[in-house]
């Protein structure tokens, strides 16, 4: 919070320092102005009797009975005003701080000088401008406004010995860009102002070629833009600047580049950035290896007229720094001057209304982050990043709704096994059931016959027979009574042939039962050598395959018991015992002597 607290402070300071430097440059251009202003008139008509750096009141106190208008438009278009009311003291006119004359004396002057100046299509000011109440709210800048345009219209008259059409955009920043410029160039640690400069206004030396191919450049470029925009353009300019007359190029330069600055108002971010790229990408392109930079020795030869001030004000800026110039200095110089200027015509701006209009637009927002930044507004490589910024903006966006959807996706399919998992429990569930319902319904108690082969010759003479159905009829051959038949019934009869595995088949259901819960018992009933050992255990010394039910039986449980070690922990427990002569002894005991089982007998009187 602290730190957002203070950056704003510092933001606030900015801003401060920053309309604080614009308003002191404001009133520093305006007074180069009405130097100008005054300049022309005395260079004109002869001295006009105020001082040198005159004040507002000073310099419009002059003009307030408008003789001097008057006589100055006069000069420049004869009979522009063909009568003109002289004022009854001559003394009272020149004099700045004399008695108003009386209003229908210097009203008719300044009207007539009113009409003439829209004749000419130049920006004019209203009568009241010269009123001394009027002071202060914008009316010398107007009347200064009106005086440049006709010192133009007049400069211009003279190149082209008034040939063609002169439309004037209204351009303040014309005389203020100059005047501006020069004071920078001699002055940058000092705000005085040197009027002795702007006096020697003069065309640029023709030697140094780069600068001027550079100035050309821009100008072309300046030109270019204003066709594509088909407003305010002074195509008479133009046509002068295209047709190569290096006397009237100064001039077309400035009128160029003030009708350029108005422009920039309605489009300025676009404008200047075309302006700049172009300029640099002709300086980049040009044949001259050394055109992209403006070399030393050049710049050193240019700075020697410098007191006498024959350079352009462009040529000037070039100067600054006086080491080698590159075309990035240039550029970073044209960036500051553009914003100083722009935001110089927004303080000149008496229509608080539009100008907030714009800024709601946001035509003007970045302007003022320029100013501030003090460097160029937009770059190409800005613009490249924030298209890659938004691209993958795009994407991560894209991306992020990609996952959400596999994540949804992999959701509902967890959901379905989980639903499927209850099901298949449930399932196995049931079938558990039903297959334990099925062993019951095929008896609790099942009998199972087992014939051992046939070792000796009396036992052939016994014939057997069985049937599919568990009967077992036993003939005895030399018995032909009634006793020599007997039929006996079982649940399944395994014959001599019959081998260990298919005896375990056929008791396996009811061993599963175990694992599910149930109790099982299985056990073998026969006369001594009848092979009750044989089919439990397996033969002594046998092979694998020869292995009994109880061995089979195990290897069936410890099976089922690692197929559902996942859902059910089974503990497997084994107890041998044998029962001889009404005496029970554990088989799995492992000292011999104590095999004995420990039977506790329980009378019913003792329950
Ligand atoms: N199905 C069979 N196939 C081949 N030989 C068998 C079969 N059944 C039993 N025998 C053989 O018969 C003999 C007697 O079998 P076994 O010892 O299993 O009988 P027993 O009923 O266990 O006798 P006891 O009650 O005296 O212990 C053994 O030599 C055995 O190998």
């Amino acid at each position: 919070m602290e730190k957002t607290t203070a950056t704003t402070a510092a933001t606030a300071n900015g801003l401060q320092d920053f309309h604080s430097s614009l308003a002191s440059r404001k009133a520093e251009e305006a007074a180069w102005r009405r130097f100008e202003a005054a300049q022309w008139l005395e260079s004109l008509v002869g001295p006009i009797g105020i001082s040198s750096q005159p004040s507002e009141r000073e310099f419009i106190s002059c003009l307030r009975n408008g003789l001097l208008l008057c006589n100055a438009i006069n000069k420049i278009r004869p009979d522009s005003v063909p009568t003109v009311v002289e004022s009854y003291t001559a003394s009272q006119s020149l004099s700045w701080d004399s008695q108003p004359l009386p209003a229908y004396q210097y009203f008719e002057n300044v009207r007539n000088f009113l009409v003439a100046v829209e004749e000419l299509k130049l920006p004019a000011f209203e009568a009241c401008d010269l009123e001394r109440d009027s002071l202060g709210a914008g009316s010398a800048a107007k009347v200064v406004d009106c005086i440049l345009a006709l010192k133009s219209y007049h400069e211009l008259k003279t190149m082209s010995v008034g040939s063609g059409f002169y439309k004037h955009t209204r351009s303040p920043l014309v005389s203020h860009s100059v005047s501006k410029l020069h004071s920078r160039a001699f002055s940058n640690s000092s705000r005085l102002l040197d009027m002795s400069i702007a006096t020697a206004e003069k065309q640029m030396p023709s030697k140094d070629n780069e600068v001027q191919n550079f100035k050309d450049s821009i100008v072309k470029t300046i030109d270019d833009c204003m066709v594509n925009v088909k407003e305010n353009v002074d195509y008479n300019l133009v046509a002068g600047f295209r047709s190569g007359n290096p006397n009237a190029n100064q001039s077309i330069l400035n009128e160029l580049i003030s009708n350029f600055l108005f422009l920039v108002i309605q489009d300025a971010i676009n404008l200047f950035s075309r302006v700049i790229t172009t300029c640099l990408e002709e300086q980049l392109q040009n044949k001259s290896p050394n055109k992209n930079t403006i070399s030393k020795d050049v710049l050193r030869e240019e700075s020697g007229t410098v007191a006498q001030s024959t350079s352009s004000p462009l040529e000037d800026q070039f100067k600054v720094g006086n080491s080698k110039l590159t075309v990035r200095h240039v550029k970073s110089i044209l960036c500051n001057e553009f914003v100083c200027l722009v935001s110089s015509l927004f303080l000149n701006c008496q229509d608080l209304a539009g100008l907030q209009s714009l800024l709601g637009e946001g035509r003007v927002q970045p302007l003022a982050s320029i100013a501030i930044a003090g460097e160029r507004p937009i770059s190409k490589d800005n613009l490249d990043i924030k298209t890659l910024l938004s691209k993958t903006k795009l994407e991560f966006g894209e991306l992020q709704s990609q996952l959400q959807s596999d994540l949804k996706h992999l959701g509902n399919q967890v959901q379905e096994l989980s639903t499927a998992a209850l099901g298949y429990h449930r399932v196995v569930k049931e079938n558990q059931i039903l297959y334990n319902m099925v062993q019951d319904l095929k008896g609790s108690f099942r009998v199972y016959c087992r014939i051992r082969p046939i070792f000796n010759d009396k036992a052939m003479n016994i014939r057997d027979f069985t049937d599919d159905d568990g009967s077992l009829v036993i003939q005895d051959p030399l018995r032909l009574q009634k006793d020599g038949r007997k039929i006996f019934q079982f649940n399944h009869i395994f014959g001599p042939t019959s081998t260990q595995d298919e005896v375990f088949k056929e008791t396996q259901p009811l061993i599963r039962s175990v694992m599910d819960g149930y109790n099982v018992c299985i056990f073998a009933y026969g006369q001594t050598g009848s092979g009750k050992t044989y089919t439990m255990s397996g033969p002594s010394g046998g092979v694998a395959m020869d292995m009994g039910i109880n061995f089979l039986a195990l290897n069936d449980l410890f099976q089922i018991s690692e197929t559902r070690k996942d859902i059910i922990n089974y503990g497997i427990h084994v107890q041998m015992v044998e029962i001889y002569n009404e005496q029970v002894r554990d088989l799995l005991a492992e000292d011999s002597a104590t095999t004995k089982y420990p039977l506790h007998w329980l009378f019913p009187s003792q329950l």
